[in-house]
């Protein structure tokens, strides 16, 4: 069980005011979503979390210790992060590229064993990419490509997960699936954290919520506590008709703009 949070984290966003310091608990077994428009923060939010970047002011703790204080291999045991963007610099199988999951379990120049086999090819079963094993990365559709992100982290078997719009590029069946496993996850004891554009897939898997404002601002809290149209319509500059379906709320944009929105 792994718990990380932040103390006073004000991250760093370029030419914006620091905001609101979040101070925030990711606990096991929770599913966190942090939502927000194009640029107000949530994959610089993500990367600070993860210790990829430094923040501007206050500080990440993993089990109270200050991430930027513990070896990386270590914090790559604990903590995955699913990238938004990726960039395959080499000609990889999507086999080689699962395992590259249990690099922080190995030593520096061990191979990969039959453990670390099985738990890669489990993985790329679970996300429905195991019949593409031997094909080369770069011939993947955006669609599997995704799906090998999130495998690859699976196989790396963290305590944490951090994903950065996970459902990006998914269908609606593999969309649903990724969120049953991220929840799947949350149920074993971990702790999850995801940005995502989709605030209907919010209502329904997150049981908390942070919205980030573009300058800055942020609140945070139990879901059903954070699920106020008014204040999802101020993040989004955009007005929203609200509906109920399953006993969860389904937001859609209404035709007329928020009152003192921009753009189109
Ligand atoms: N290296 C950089 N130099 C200048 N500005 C940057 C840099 N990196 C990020 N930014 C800016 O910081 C802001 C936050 O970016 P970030 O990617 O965290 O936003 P986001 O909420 O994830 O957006 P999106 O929903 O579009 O993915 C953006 O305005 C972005 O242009």
């Amino acid at each position: 069980m792994s718990r990380l949070e932040t103390q006073g984290l004000v991250i760093d966003v370029p030419q914006r005011g620091d905001g609101r310091a979040l101070d925030l608990l990711l606990e096991p077994g929770q599913v966190w979503g942090v939502l927000g428009p194009n640029g107000a923060g949530k994959t610089t939010l993500l990367h600070t979390l993860a210790g990829l970047r430094a923040p501007r002011r206050g500080e990440v703790r993993l089990d109270g210790r200050p991430l930027s204080a513990l070896a990386r291999r270590r914090v790559a045991r604990q903590l995955g992060l699913v990238f938004q963007e990726r960039l395959d610099g080499f000609p990889a199988t999507v086999r080689e590229t699962a395992l590259i999951g249990r690099h922080p379990w190995l030593s520096p120049w061990q191979m990969e064993g039959g453990e670390d086999l099985r738990l890669a090819e489990a993985a790329l079963a679970r996300l429905d990419v195991g019949h593409l094993a031997d094909r080369l990365v770069n011939t993947l559709s955006g669609g599997e490509r995704q799906r090998l992100a999130i495998a690859t982290v699976l196989t790396q078997a963290p305590r944490i997960w951090l994903a950065d719009e996970p459902t990006n590029h998914l269908d609606l069946h593999h969309q649903t699936a990724v969120m049953a496993l991220l929840a799947e996850q949350a149920g074993a004891g971990h702790a999850v954290m995801m940005c995502l554009h989709d605030l209907n897939l919010a209502a329904r898997w997150c049981d908390h919520l942070l919205l980030l404002y573009p300058d800055g601002e942020a609140c945070w809290g139990p879901r059903d506590a954070m699920l106020v149209p008014s204040a999802l319509e101020r993040l989004y500059g955009q007005r929203l008709a609200t509906a109920e379906v399953d006993g969860a709320p389904v937001f859609v944009p209404a035709r007329r703009r928020a009152r003192g929105s921009e753009g189109p």
